[in-house]
């Protein structure tokens, strides 16, 4: 269990993380969700000890983690892959790590096999793929047991192959009742990897919740009616409030109405449907909603290409 309380970073000017309170529980993935610069690595630095909070605490198992008397047992971190002696093989980065923090040798090779490295243990790491480098940051982290893992975007730049590696990895870690926090920016990966989230936008709390409920509370439903009489079904519904663009030939997407009023409204005028469906919104447009007043930094859109509103 991590807990945060009234956690906060100030860097000069700028307030990197502002009076966050969150609990991330055991036996579940969760998603630290934000656009970038919303201060996830900083929250992230600030749970290892590795950033003193400029105000609020924040503890893993009851206790702030500089305290722990074994860390590698409590807590295993995915940070920055790139954090390995390149000159080392994979085996003596492990061992190294094992030796320094008293955990027994035969754990190297075990955590060398549950990552998939054991054919290339003695290679060294700088001839590694940007996949191998994760595999073997991931290594490190369960190099103790421990009962509390993070991962600050632990897919960037992965293939295919890896992510899906990554995601199993982590739902079966949850699953064995660890906590497991995985800081992410891409949504379509967080929707089929985390069953709870975090979202935070410049520093700020902005949603802790299931990722059904962030779905259901930050999108707006849309139907989707099929009908021969587009036309007419369009004016109606656009005159009792509805908002209404075409879907090809013979549907229309329709928001703030509901579905049972645009059939009620189709009955009403005489008007055939063939078809009335939900359109379920997905976490990615759910997240940019939600966030899109809260990032740091927009790109801006050449003269006379703006977006059709
Ligand atoms: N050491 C530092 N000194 C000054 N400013 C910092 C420092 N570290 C982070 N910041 C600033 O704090 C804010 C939060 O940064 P942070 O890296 O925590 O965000 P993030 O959510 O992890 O972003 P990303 O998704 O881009 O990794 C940013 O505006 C960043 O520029």
């Amino acid at each position: 269990m991590i807990e945060a309380v009234g956690l906060s970073k100030r860097y000069g000017d700028k307030l990197a993380v502002d009076r966050l309170s969150f609990s991330v529980k055991p036996g579940q993935v969760t998603g630290f969700l934000g656009p970038n610069g919303a201060g996830k690595s900083t929250t992230m630095r600030m749970i290892l000890g590795l950033d003193a909070p400029t105000s609020g605490t924040v503890t893993v198992n009851g206790k702030p983690f500089r305290q722990a008397a074994h860390p590698l047992r409590e807590v295993g971190a995915l940070l920055d892959a790139k954090a390995v002696h390149g000159g080392r093989s994979a085996y003596n980065h492990l061992l190294c790590l094992a030796q320094t923090n008293n955990l027994p040798k035969k754990r190297v090779d075990e955590v060398l096999g549950l990552v998939g490295l054991g054919g290339v243990a003695k290679k060294r790491s700088k001839g590694f793929s940007l996949g191998m480098g994760q595999r073997l940051g991931i290594a490190a982290a369960l190099l103790g047991d421990p009962k509390v893992l993070m991962f600050d975007e632990p897919v960037n730049g992965l293939d295919p192959e890896g992510i899906l590696w990554i995601r199993n990895l982590m739902k079966a870690l949850a699953a064995e009742g660890r906590t497991v926090f995985v800081s992410s920016h891409l949504m379509s990966e967080m929707e089929n990897t985390a069953d709870h989230l975090i979202v935070i936008g410049r520093g700020k709390l902005v949603a802790d919740c299931t990722v059904q409920e962030f779905i259901d509370n930050n999108s707006e439903l849309s139907i989707r009616v099929r009908t021969p009489q587009l036309e007419q079904l369009g004016a109606v519904l656009a005159g009792k409030g509805g908002t209404v663009r075409a879907d090809g030939e013979d549907a229309l997407v329709v928001t703030k109405l509901g579905m049972a009023e645009i059939g009620d409204l189709a009955f009403d005028n005489q008007i055939r449907v063939h078809e009335l469906s939900p359109i379920q919104a997905s976490l990615e447009q759910a997240f940019m909603e939600l966030t899109k007043d809260s990032v740091e930094y927009h790109a801006a859109v050449p003269a006379g290409k703006e977006a059709a509103a």
